[in-house]
């Protein structure tokens, strides 16, 4: 049986949250000195739901995503995902909740295993977690590309074969092969055409409603955001400095760095 994640702050509506950062802080030692990357931060995904992050770049969502993942440690704070604090799981553990969450990210070209054809980069995580047979693996795989667009004819071309629409969309059945319940999508569409960039909104949208993920979704596009998201959260500076259902954030954002950010979107393009 799984538990549900407690309230963290008084008064705050209790959420079934499928993962929750609780006052969380990174801060990375370097040579210039330390760099407070995110800074007591609080942010919850509730099951089904979509989450946006916006900010500026260097603003710390792709940090927040990482924490959120665990694959990176917290400094202080915590991140609770399906009520386990990740902090304290391990091994094999990990590893299983680990496949509950994952993560699509810019560059589809840079995340996929370059001689691996189409279909046997979406079997790998299925391989490395002992899923299957090999002709199940191939099966599923074919299906999963299939559901994300990708004719299954093509499924023995090779990444370099596919333009960078259709990478995406491999690398998006990738994530999918382990069946997870959160998909972290890191600007999964700032390198894509404006007119593919569109297509892949609507594929992750159609997604989440067919499979119930939930998701956490980064972007520097306030439009791509309010396209997706339920609720967004603001980030500068490292901490989040508005966050609401996202039609009353856009209809009336309410702090000057929002304010400023909304005023620099254009329209997008659908
Ligand atoms: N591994 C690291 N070591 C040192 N500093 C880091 C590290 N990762 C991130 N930072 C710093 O933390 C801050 C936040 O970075 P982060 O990548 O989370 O921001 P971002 O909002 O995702 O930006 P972008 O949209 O450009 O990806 C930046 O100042 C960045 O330089």
């Amino acid at each position: 049986m799984t538990e549900t994640t407690p309230a963290v702050t008084p008064g705050e509506e209790t959420v079934d949250a499928i993962v929750r950062a609780e006052n969380v802080t990174k801060v990375f030692s370097t040579r210039a000195g330390d760099v407070r990357a995110v800074d007591d931060v609080s942010l919850w995904v509730a099951r089904g739901e979509t989450v946006g992050v916006v900010g500026e770049s260097g603003s710390g969502k792709s940090t927040v995503a990482r924490l959120l993942m665990g694959l990176q440690p917290c400094t202080s704070g915590r991140v609770v995902f399906d009520g386990r604090d990740l902090a304290s799981v391990q091994g094999r553990e990990l590893r299983v909740l680990r496949r509950r969450m994952q993560m699509v990210f810019q560059n589809p070209f840079g995340s996929l295993l370059p001689h691996y054809s189409a279909a046997a980069n979406v079997m790998e995580p299925m391989r490395l977690h002992g899923r299957g047979t090999k002709e199940s693996r191939r099966d599923r795989a074919v299906e999963l590309l299939d559901l994300v667009g990708v004719n299954p004819r093509f499924a023995d071309l090779y990444p370099t074969q596919f333009s960078g629409g259709q990478q995406q969309r491999i690398a998006i059945a990738r994530a999918l092969a382990l069946e997870p319940e959160l998909l972290v999508c890191d600007e999964p569409t700032s390198s894509l055409d404006v007119s593919i960039q569109a297509q892949i909104l609507s594929l992750i949208g159609d997604l989440q409603d067919r499979l119930g993920l939930s998701c956490l979704f980064i972007s520097h596009n306030l439009a791509v955001v309010e396209r997706l998201a339920d609720r967004v959260a603001v980030m500068s500076e490292g901490r989040i400095v508005e966050e609401g259902p996202a039609e009353q954030l856009f209809e009336s954002p309410q702090h000057p760095y929002t304010q400023r950010l909304l005023g620099a979107v254009l329209p997008v393009t659908s």
